[in-house]
């Protein structure tokens, strides 16, 4: 067994933590982000959150939160982890770690080469940083879209903070992108659902399983 660590993002029914938590994933991420389908209420991910067994790192995703929704968030959900997902500052990120004192993942969207210096910038200020594909101008999410970048781009790249690669993943193209890459973390929304915020527990079973198989090593039988 390798030890690349699996986040699955956007869980919103307990079946979901349960199918998180059984298939040996590290991170279970809930979605403040009303646009999408994924999207949990405070009171929801209160819920998920305390049906998560001990060692299931809980991750609260926002994009470009007041104070004030944090506030009600962190007050309300035990966390683990924030994930800040629109266009904070590093300013803003260095402030909400101050804050809530809870580690910060800064989401940094790359489509070209010209992507990456901010990946630099937040590696100053945020505890880790999720590495996703670039949002198209007329997406109505800032991620959870399906859709990947070229790899290549961060294929064996090291930054002062750990990374999670995002994007496009899929259980028949995650170990792929390990091997490219070296990346040690992954993260996956759409690709384990069989249809928009319906996750499917055979297939995060499957991503997370290949997760850690990356040289593409299969079990015999
Ligand atoms: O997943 C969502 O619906 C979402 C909505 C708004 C902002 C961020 C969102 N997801 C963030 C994630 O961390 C996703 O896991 C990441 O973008 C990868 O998504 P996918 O390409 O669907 O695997």
């Amino acid at each position: 067994m390798t030890d690349i660590r699996v986040k699955i993002c956007g869980l919103r029914t307990e079946a979901d933590v349960a199918a998180v938590a059984a298939a040996g994933a590290h991170y279970a991420g809930f979605v403040f982000f009303p646009k999408s389908p994924r999207h949990v209420t405070i009171a929801e991910a209160r819920t998920l959150a305390l049906a998560a067994p001990v060692g299931l790192a809980k991750v609260a995703l926002t994009v470009d939160a007041d104070d004030a929704l944090l506030d009600a968030i962190t007050e309300s959900v035990p966390l683990d982890m924030m994930q800040l997902h629109g266009y904070e500052s590093p300013d803003r990120v260095a402030e909400v770690r101050a804050r809530y004192g809870l580690p910060v993942m800064k989401a940094v969207g790359v489509a070209d080469e010209g992507d990456l210096a901010a990946i630099f910038d937040y590696a100053t200020v945020a505890d880790q940083l999720l590495i996703d594909a670039k949002p198209p101008r007329n997406a109505d999410l800032p991620g959870g879209n399906g859709l990947s970048f070229d790899w290549r781009l961060v294929a064996q790249r090291r930054w002062l903070r750990p990374w999670m690669l995002a994007g496009g993943l899929t259980p028949d193209n995650v170990a792929e992108a390990i091997r490219l890459t070296n990346a040690r973390q992954v993260d996956v929304s759409s690709g384990v659902e069989s249809a928009p915020g319906q996750k499917d527990p055979a297939r995060i079973a499957a991503f997370t399983r290949a997760a850690q198989r990356p040289s593409g090593f299969r079990m015999p039988g």
